[in-house]
């Protein structure tokens, strides 16, 4: 399984809000994530605004996102943060959970919701994932999310929606 970065996807010259839901634990490692998305979606988005909502825990990142997507405003949703494994189970019911409510909310609204609530042993996978470039998640993040606003983007153009309202 690669773990390198995909490459940087085409420039998307559109508006579009993109909106990041990031926790807070962990900080050292969470904003350097959010840093990280920011500067490449500022790069591979330059038109897009980006807001950014910081939450507790890995475990309040679905609800703020079903939050935000209520408000039907957003073109993606970036969930980026860090849970280190600790003695017990609880990092597992945290990542198991937080990963199948992100998949639902983004096909019960039709709505991108890019996962990197990551899962780690230690803080030196952390450091990889977080800080690092080579591997850097948030950046990442953002080259997903990119990637399906143009995604998006082109299923509009080919199929229409005639319901849909005309601007995000
Ligand atoms: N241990 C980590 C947590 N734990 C906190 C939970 O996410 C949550 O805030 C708490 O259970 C209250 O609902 N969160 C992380 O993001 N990372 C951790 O390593
Ligand atoms: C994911 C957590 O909240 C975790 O760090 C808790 O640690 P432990 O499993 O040792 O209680």
């Amino acid at each position: 399984m690669s773990t390198a970065l995909q490459p940087k996807p085409r420039i998307i010259g559109q508006k579009a809000r993109v909106c990041i839901v990031a926790s807070k634990y962990n900080e050292k490692f969470t904003d350097a994530l959010v840093e990280n998305a920011i500067e490449e979606l500022t790069e591979l988005m330059p038109m897009a605004r980006i807001d950014v909502i910081r939450v507790p825990g890995a475990f309040e990142i679905p609800v703020a996102v079903a939050a935000v997507l209520a408000r039907k405003e957003t073109n993606c949703v970036l969930a980026l943060g860090l849970v280190i494994r600790g003695d017990t189970h609880h990092a597992d019911l945290i990542g198991s959970s937080v990963t199948d409510s992100l998949q639902q909310l983004a096909v019960e609204h039709v709505v991108p919701v890019i996962h990197e609530v990551l899962l780690v042993e230690d803080e030196k996978q952390a450091y990889s994932r977080c800080i690092a470039a080579t591997m850097n998640r948030g950046r990442e993040a953002a080259r997903a999310a990119a990637g399906m606003v143009d995604v998006f983007a082109e299923i509009e153009k080919s199929m229409p929606n005639p319901d849909k309202k005309k601007t995000k």
